[in-house]
Protein backbone atom coordinates (compact mmCIF):
# COMPACT_ATOMS: atom_id res chain seq x y z
CA UNK A 1 0.00 0.00 0.00
CA UNK A 2 0.97 3.55 -0.55
CA UNK A 3 2.62 5.39 1.92
CA UNK A 4 2.88 9.17 2.49
CA UNK A 5 5.17 10.70 5.75
CA UNK A 6 3.51 13.83 6.76
CA UNK A 7 6.53 15.65 8.44
CA UNK A 8 5.12 18.57 10.70
CA UNK A 9 7.67 21.50 10.82
CA UNK A 10 5.02 24.70 10.39
CA UNK A 11 5.86 25.97 13.54
CA UNK A 12 7.26 28.64 14.40
CA UNK A 13 9.21 27.03 17.42
CA UNK A 14 8.78 30.34 20.89
CA UNK A 15 10.31 28.32 23.27
CA UNK A 16 13.48 27.35 21.60
CA UNK A 17 13.86 31.22 20.37
CA UNK A 18 16.30 31.77 17.48
CA UNK A 19 16.10 33.96 14.24
CA UNK A 20 15.08 30.72 12.83
CA UNK A 21 12.02 28.52 13.58
CA UNK A 22 14.28 24.72 15.37
CA UNK A 23 13.42 22.82 12.58
CA UNK A 24 15.55 25.16 10.42
CA UNK A 25 18.86 25.22 13.06
CA UNK A 26 21.88 23.77 12.45
CA UNK A 27 22.89 20.52 13.48
CA UNK A 28 26.29 18.83 12.62
CA UNK A 29 26.67 21.77 9.72
CA UNK A 30 22.92 20.22 8.30
CA UNK A 31 19.33 21.33 9.30
CA UNK A 32 17.05 19.38 11.82
CA UNK A 33 14.66 19.00 9.10
CA UNK A 34 17.06 17.28 7.25
CA UNK A 35 17.60 14.03 9.27
CA UNK A 36 13.91 13.66 10.04
CA UNK A 37 13.14 13.57 5.89
CA UNK A 38 16.65 11.44 5.21
CA UNK A 39 15.54 8.70 7.54
CA UNK A 40 11.76 8.60 6.38
CA UNK A 41 13.02 8.44 2.77
CA UNK A 42 15.75 6.31 3.19
CA UNK A 43 13.67 3.75 4.95
CA UNK A 44 11.11 3.29 2.60
CA UNK A 45 11.51 3.93 -1.40
CA UNK A 46 7.87 3.62 -2.29
CA UNK A 47 7.09 6.71 0.17
CA UNK A 48 6.72 9.51 -0.25
CA UNK A 49 6.95 12.82 2.01
CA UNK A 50 4.79 15.53 2.60
CA UNK A 51 6.66 18.69 4.51
CA UNK A 52 4.58 21.47 6.21
CA UNK A 53 6.43 24.75 6.61
CA UNK A 54 5.83 27.95 7.65
CA UNK A 55 4.46 30.04 4.84
CA UNK A 56 7.50 32.37 4.87
CA UNK A 57 9.74 29.73 4.86
CA UNK A 58 8.45 27.67 2.18
CA UNK A 59 11.79 29.04 0.21
CA UNK A 60 14.32 28.02 2.52
CA UNK A 61 12.34 24.54 2.48
CA UNK A 62 13.01 23.97 -0.85
CA UNK A 63 16.73 25.04 -0.62
CA UNK A 64 16.87 21.71 1.87
CA UNK A 65 15.20 19.59 -0.66
CA UNK A 66 16.99 20.76 -3.53
CA UNK A 67 20.58 20.22 -1.82
CA UNK A 68 19.91 16.72 -0.60
CA UNK A 69 16.80 15.49 -1.46
CA UNK A 70 14.56 13.71 -5.14
CA UNK A 71 12.37 16.70 -5.39
CA UNK A 72 9.80 14.20 -7.18
CA UNK A 73 9.30 12.33 -3.39
CA UNK A 74 8.67 15.48 -1.86
CA UNK A 75 5.64 18.17 -1.66
CA UNK A 76 5.49 21.09 0.91
CA UNK A 77 2.53 22.64 1.85
CA UNK A 78 2.01 25.88 4.22
CA UNK A 79 1.41 25.21 7.93
CA UNK A 80 -1.51 26.53 9.63
CA UNK A 81 -2.24 28.08 13.24
CA UNK A 82 -2.00 25.27 14.90
CA UNK A 83 -0.21 21.65 14.75
CA UNK A 84 -3.67 20.45 14.25
CA UNK A 85 -4.30 22.78 11.20
CA UNK A 86 -0.64 21.86 9.87
CA UNK A 87 -1.47 18.15 10.44
CA UNK A 88 -4.93 18.73 8.11
CA UNK A 89 -3.37 20.86 5.55
CA UNK A 90 -0.81 17.70 5.05
CA UNK A 91 -3.58 15.23 4.83
CA UNK A 92 -5.51 17.44 1.88
CA UNK A 93 -2.33 16.35 -0.63
CA UNK A 94 -3.31 12.13 0.13
CA UNK A 95 -4.71 11.27 -2.88
CA UNK A 96 -4.73 7.32 -2.08
CA UNK A 97 -5.22 4.73 -0.19
CA UNK A 98 -2.58 5.04 2.26
CA UNK A 99 -0.60 4.45 5.32
CA UNK A 100 -0.31 7.71 6.84
CA UNK A 101 2.35 8.49 8.84
CA UNK A 102 2.43 12.11 11.11
CA UNK A 103 5.85 13.25 11.89
CA UNK A 104 7.31 15.95 13.87
CA UNK A 105 10.36 17.45 11.94
CA UNK A 106 11.85 18.60 14.90
CA UNK A 107 12.02 15.24 16.51
CA UNK A 108 15.65 14.67 14.32
CA UNK A 109 16.57 11.21 15.36
CA UNK A 110 13.95 9.12 14.29
CA UNK A 111 15.26 5.57 13.39
CA UNK A 112 13.97 3.36 10.93
CA UNK A 113 13.62 0.89 13.13
CA UNK A 114 11.01 2.31 14.74
CA UNK A 115 9.28 3.52 11.62
CA UNK A 116 8.70 -0.15 10.72
CA UNK A 117 7.44 -1.03 14.06
CA UNK A 118 4.76 1.75 13.68
CA UNK A 119 4.10 0.78 10.24
CA UNK A 120 3.56 -3.03 11.19
CA UNK A 121 1.50 -2.20 14.68
CA UNK A 122 -0.48 0.58 11.79
CA UNK A 123 -1.20 -2.30 9.17
CA UNK A 124 -2.33 -4.90 11.71
CA UNK A 125 -4.64 -2.41 14.02
CA UNK A 126 -5.40 0.67 11.78
CA UNK A 127 -3.25 2.67 14.26
CA UNK A 128 0.41 2.93 15.86
CA UNK A 129 1.51 5.51 18.00
CA UNK A 130 4.63 5.24 20.24
CA UNK A 131 5.10 5.79 23.44
CA UNK A 132 8.18 5.69 25.86
CA UNK A 133 7.72 5.40 30.14
CA UNK A 134 8.53 8.07 32.62
CA UNK A 135 11.86 7.99 33.82
CA UNK A 136 10.53 10.64 36.77
CA UNK A 137 7.71 10.11 39.65
CA UNK A 138 4.81 11.90 38.54
CA UNK A 139 2.28 14.47 40.61
CA UNK A 140 -0.86 15.72 39.15
CA UNK A 141 -2.24 19.00 40.36
CA UNK A 142 -5.30 18.86 41.99
CA UNK A 143 -8.10 21.86 43.34
CA UNK A 144 -6.33 22.31 46.76
CA UNK A 145 -2.69 21.18 45.77
CA UNK A 146 -1.14 18.21 44.05
CA UNK A 147 -1.11 14.42 44.64
CA UNK A 148 1.33 11.66 43.52
CA UNK A 149 0.52 9.48 40.73
CA UNK A 150 1.39 6.03 39.75
CA UNK A 151 4.19 6.21 36.82
CA UNK A 152 3.20 2.61 35.61
CA UNK A 153 0.50 4.31 34.41
CA UNK A 154 1.51 7.25 32.54
CA UNK A 155 3.49 6.74 29.53
CA UNK A 156 4.70 10.13 27.48
CA UNK A 157 3.92 9.87 23.92
CA UNK A 158 6.18 10.53 20.89
CA UNK A 159 5.80 10.51 17.12
CA UNK A 160 5.43 9.10 14.10
CA UNK A 161 1.87 8.27 14.83
CA UNK A 162 0.58 6.36 11.90
CA UNK A 163 -2.83 5.31 10.30
CA UNK A 164 -4.28 4.14 7.39
CA UNK A 165 -5.67 7.55 5.36
CA UNK A 166 -9.44 5.89 5.88
CA UNK A 167 -9.25 6.73 9.57
CA UNK A 168 -7.17 9.87 9.87
CA UNK A 169 -8.78 11.81 7.05
CA UNK A 170 -12.47 11.65 8.55
CA UNK A 171 -10.96 12.02 11.99
CA UNK A 172 -9.47 15.59 10.86
CA UNK A 173 -13.04 16.31 10.03
CA UNK A 174 -13.69 17.35 13.69
CA UNK A 175 -14.09 21.13 14.75
CA UNK A 176 -10.48 21.64 16.22
CA UNK A 177 -10.46 21.55 20.28
CA UNK A 178 -7.37 22.51 22.13
CA UNK A 179 -6.79 18.93 23.75
CA UNK A 180 -5.61 17.95 20.22
CA UNK A 181 -1.95 18.21 21.17
CA UNK A 182 -1.65 14.87 18.69
CA UNK A 183 -2.98 12.36 15.75
CA UNK A 184 -3.84 10.06 18.63
CA UNK A 185 -6.02 12.44 20.24
CA UNK A 186 -8.24 13.44 17.34
CA UNK A 187 -8.47 9.67 16.00
CA UNK A 188 -9.97 9.11 19.55
CA UNK A 189 -12.36 11.67 19.30
CA UNK A 190 -13.18 10.16 16.32
CA UNK A 191 -14.02 7.09 18.21
CA UNK A 192 -11.36 4.91 17.92
CA UNK A 193 -8.80 3.34 20.00
CA UNK A 194 -5.34 3.50 19.95
CA UNK A 195 -2.82 0.91 19.96
CA UNK A 196 0.47 2.24 21.02
CA UNK A 197 4.27 0.47 20.08
CA UNK A 198 7.13 0.80 21.83
CA UNK A 199 9.08 4.51 21.42
CA UNK A 200 12.66 5.20 21.19
CA UNK A 201 14.31 7.28 24.46
CA UNK A 202 16.76 9.19 22.03
CA UNK A 203 13.33 9.74 19.89
CA UNK A 204 13.45 13.27 21.90
CA UNK A 205 11.26 16.77 20.53
CA UNK A 206 13.79 19.60 20.03
CA UNK A 207 11.81 22.18 21.93
CA UNK A 208 14.38 24.34 24.09
CA UNK A 209 18.11 24.98 23.88
CA UNK A 210 18.92 22.15 26.17
CA UNK A 211 17.35 19.80 23.84
CA UNK A 212 19.69 20.87 20.79
CA UNK A 213 22.63 20.11 22.80
CA UNK A 214 21.44 16.14 23.56
CA UNK A 215 20.24 15.84 19.67
CA UNK A 216 24.14 17.15 18.77
CA UNK A 217 25.81 14.98 21.79
CA UNK A 218 23.63 11.88 20.10
CA UNK A 219 24.33 12.51 16.14
CA UNK A 220 27.96 13.11 16.94
CA UNK A 221 28.39 9.60 18.73
CA UNK A 222 25.39 7.70 16.75
CA UNK A 223 24.33 6.42 19.98
N1 LIG B 1 1.22 25.44 13.83
C1 LIG B 1 2.12 24.43 13.96
C2 LIG B 1 2.74 24.15 15.20
C3 LIG B 1 3.68 23.14 15.26
N2 LIG B 1 4.01 22.44 14.15
C4 LIG B 1 5.04 21.42 14.19
O1 LIG B 1 4.73 20.44 15.15
C5 LIG B 1 5.93 19.92 15.71
C6 LIG B 1 5.86 19.87 17.25
O2 LIG B 1 5.52 21.14 17.75
P1 LIG B 1 6.34 22.02 18.78
O3 LIG B 1 7.53 21.35 19.28
O4 LIG B 1 5.35 22.57 19.75
O5 LIG B 1 6.87 23.17 17.79
P2 LIG B 1 6.57 24.72 17.77
O6 LIG B 1 5.11 24.98 17.74
O7 LIG B 1 7.38 25.25 16.63
O8 LIG B 1 7.23 25.19 19.14
P3 LIG B 1 6.66 26.19 20.24
O9 LIG B 1 5.40 25.55 20.78
O10 LIG B 1 7.77 26.30 21.23
O11 LIG B 1 6.38 27.50 19.53
C7 LIG B 1 7.08 20.79 15.21
O12 LIG B 1 7.81 20.06 14.23
C8 LIG B 1 6.38 21.99 14.65
O13 LIG B 1 7.08 22.62 13.57
C9 LIG B 1 3.35 22.71 12.92
O14 LIG B 1 3.64 22.06 11.92
N3 LIG B 1 2.43 23.72 12.86
C1 LIG C 1 2.82 15.26 19.01
C2 LIG C 1 3.79 15.39 20.16
O1 LIG C 1 5.11 15.28 19.71
C3 LIG C 1 3.54 14.23 21.11
O2 LIG C 1 4.42 14.31 22.18
C4 LIG C 1 3.63 16.70 20.88
O3 LIG C 1 2.39 16.78 21.51
C5 LIG C 1 3.82 17.90 19.93
O4 LIG C 1 4.29 19.02 20.64
P1 LIG C 1 3.38 20.17 21.24
O5 LIG C 1 4.28 20.91 22.16
O6 LIG C 1 2.23 19.52 21.96
O7 LIG C 1 2.96 20.95 20.03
Amino acid sequence: MKKYAIIVAGGSGSRMGGSVPKQFMLLKDKPVLYYSIKTFLETYIDLQVILVLPVEYTDMGQEIIDAYFDKDRIRITAGGDSRFQSVKNGLSLVEEDSVVFVHDGVRCLISSDLIRRCYAMATETGSAVPVVPSKDSIRVLTEDGNEAADRNTIMLVQTPQVFHSKILIPAFQIDYKDKFTDEATVVEAFGLKISLVEGEERNIKITKPVDMLVAEKLLVEGA
